[in-house]
C-alpha cells in the first residue's frame, strides 16, 4: 500500500498514535504509533513511521511541535456510516414500537411525517438529529426527508453547515390509503423530485448530494417507480429505498404487482437497482433476490435495531456476504429507536447470535467482521469507498479520536489493555462519552463550533 505523496500545501493536522480501521483484506488492522497527516484538503497525506518525523516534516512544511500526540488509551477510526435514516422520524425516536410495519406507518409515521410541511419543524427536528448522530460518531448518513421539497433542501443545508457527510432524499409516494394528504400525485412526484435535485446541486454542497427516494413499491405506482428510475439514471444519482422488510409487505406487493417475480424484480424491472442503489432491510430476500443484488450491485441497509423493535425479521447478514451483496449498517431511525451506529453494532452481533441459537450451524459475526460493515462497508454500500471509509493516503480523513477510558464516561479500564481491546470495549461499551473529535474531509465538526442563529 501507498503510504505517502507528495504535496507542498501545508498540514491540516498530524497525528501520532493508535490508528484502528478495515482493509479489504483485514477487517480490523492496528496501526501503532503510527503518524498520519491530513492536508489542506482534509485528505490523508501520510502514514508512516515516528523515525520519519524529521523527513517528513521537512517535505509536508510542519514542524514537529505541531504534532498531535494521543494519550495512553486514545485510538482513530474511521467515521460511521448510517447508511439508512429517516430524519424526520426523529421526532418521536424511542417510542411508539408497539406494532408491526403497516399500522406502524399509518398509526405514527405519516402523521409525524406531514408535519414537516413547516419549515420551523423541519429545522428543529433536523438540527436535533445530525448534532444527535455525528456526536455518536455518524460522519455519513444517508437520509430520507419527506415528501417536502423546500425541508428536505433545509436537511441538506443543515448537514452541510454542521459539516457531516450526507446524501439527502425527498421522499416520492403518490399511494397512501391512510393519510390522504400526505401523498403527491405521479406528477408532482416526478416534478418536485427534479426540482429538489437541481436545487440541491446548484448549492454545490462539497459533502452532501441528493438520493431518489421511492419510499417503497407500496407507496409507489409502477409508474413513478419508472420515472424514478429515469430520473437516477439521467442524472448518475443514488437510489434508496426499502425491500422485503415484513412478511404483509412483501405478500402485498406480490399482489400489486403479478408481473414482477420477486420483490426485487418490482424495482429490477423499473430500473431502480443499479450499483448506487441501497435498499433498507431486505430480511426475507431469497437466495435468487441477492444474486440479482449482487449482479447489479446494489446494496443493503441492515437495521437491525428495527427488524427487532417491529418484529420484522432477522436479516442472515453471513448469508448476504456470502453472495457477495455490499452491506452497512443503518438505524432506521425511528422503526429502530436508537441514533447510535453502536448501537447498530451490538444489534448486528445480538440478531447472528440468535441465528446461531436457533441454527447452530450458522457461522456467527465476529465483532472485527461488525467493526468493518459499520465503516468501510458502509461506504461501500453507499458506492463512497473510493474517498472514504478507511485510513488511506489520498481519502477523506473521516476519522473518531476515542478515548476508551473518557473521564466519567461508560467503560473501566482495568489492566494495561491492548488496542483491540481498547477497541472490543468502546464498540460493545461506548458511547459518545469516549468521542472526543470528530473529523469529516478533515474538518473538526465535534466539538461543535457551528452555531444556529
Ligand atoms: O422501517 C421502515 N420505515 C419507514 O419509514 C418505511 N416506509 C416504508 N417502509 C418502511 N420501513
Ligand atoms: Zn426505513
Amino acid at each position: 500500500m501507498e503510504r505517502t505523496h507528495t504535496t507542498t500545501a501545508a498540514m491540516k493536522h498530524v497525528f501520532r498514535g493508535t490508528f484502528i480501521h478495515s482493509t479489504q483484506q483485514t477487517p480490523v488492522e492496528i496501526l501503532e504509533d503510527a503518524l498520519l497527516g491530513v492536508n489542506a484538503d482534509g485528505k490523508v497525506a501520510f502514514i508512516a513511521k515516528p523515525e520519519e518525523l524529521n523527513k517528513l516534516s521537512e517535505t509536508f512544511g510542519f514542524t514537529p511541535a505541531e504534532v498531535t500526540h494521543l494519550a495512553q488509551h486514545e485510538f482513530f477510526m474511521p467515521g460511521m456510516v448510517d447508511t439508512h435514516i429517516h430524519a424526520p422520524q426523529y421526532s418521536y425516536a424511542g417510542t411508539a414500537l408497539d406494532m408491526p410495519l403497516l399500522q406502524w406507518l399509518n398509526t405514527y409515521t405519516f402523521p409525524a411525517e406531514s408535519r414537516f410541511k413547516s419549515l420551523d419543524i423541519a429545522n428543529e427536528v433536523y438540527t436535533q438529529v445530525v448534532k444527535r448522530t455525528l456526536r455518536n460518531g455518524t460522519t455519513t448518513a444517508c437520509y430520507f426527508a419527506t415528501i417536502h421539497t423546500d425541508a428536505s433542501l433545509l436537511l441538506a443545508q443543515i448537514t452541510n453547515d454542521f459539516g457531516q457527510r450526507a446524501l439527502v432524499g425527498k421522499v416520492c409516494m403518490d399511494k397512501n390509503s391512510s393519510l390522504k394528504h400526505y401523498k403527491e400525485t405521479m406528477q408532482e412526484s416526478q416534478e418536485e423530485t427534479c426540482r429538489f435535485i437541481s436545487e440541491l446541486l446548484n448549492k454545490k454542497y462539497p459533502l452532501v448530494k441528493p438520493v431518489v427516494t421511492p419510499r417503497y413499491a407500496l407507496s409507489c405506482t409502477g409508474a413513478l417507480l419508472g420515472q424514478l428510475g429515469a430520473i437516477a439514471k439521467n442524472n448518475h444519482l443514488h437510489i434508496q429505498s426499502h425491500i422485503s422488510e415484513n412478511l404483509d409487505e412483501v405478500k402485498l406487493v406480490k399482489e400489486l404487482f403479478p408481473e414482477c417475480t420477486s420483490y426485487t424484480d418490482v424495482y429490477h424491472k423499473h430500473n431502480l437497482l443499479t450499483d448506487k442503489t441501497v435498499m433498507a432491510h431486505g430480511c426475507h430476500l431469497t437466495d435468487e433476490e441477492l444474486d440479482l443484488f449482487r449482479e447489479t450491485g446494489a446494496s443493503l441497509s441492515h437495521c437491525p435495531n428495527s427488524n427487532i423493535s417491529l418484529c420484522s425479521g432477522l436479516l442472515n447478514v453471513r448469508n448476504v456476504l456470502n453472495h457477495k451483496v455490499k452491506l452497512g449498517l443503518g438505524t432506521d431511525i425511528a422503526g429502530g429507536y436508537s441514533a447510535s451506529i453502536l448501537d447498530a453494532v451490538r444489534k448486528t452481533l445480538d440478531v447472528s447470535k440468535v441465528l446461531t441459537i436457533l441454527e447452530p450451524e450458522n457461522d456467527v459475526l465476529t465483532f472485527e467482521e461488525v467493526f468493518r460493515l459499520a465503516t468501510l462497508g458502509g461506504s461501500q454500500a453507499l458506492s463512497i469507498d473510493d474517498h472514504t471509509g478507511n485510513f488511506v493516503v489520498g481519502k477523506d480523513f473521516d476519522a473518531l479520536r476515542v478515548n476508551a477510558a473518557a473521564p466519567g464516561g461508560p467503560i473501566d479500564i482495568i489492566d494495561c489493555e491492548g488496542p483491540k481491546v481498547l477497541l472490543e470495549k468502546f464498540l460493545n461499551l461506548g458511547d459518545d462519552r469516549n468521542i472526543l473529535e470528530v473529523f469529516v474531509a478533515g474538518r473538526r465538526v465535534v466539538p461543535f463550533t457551528y452555531q444556529v442563529v
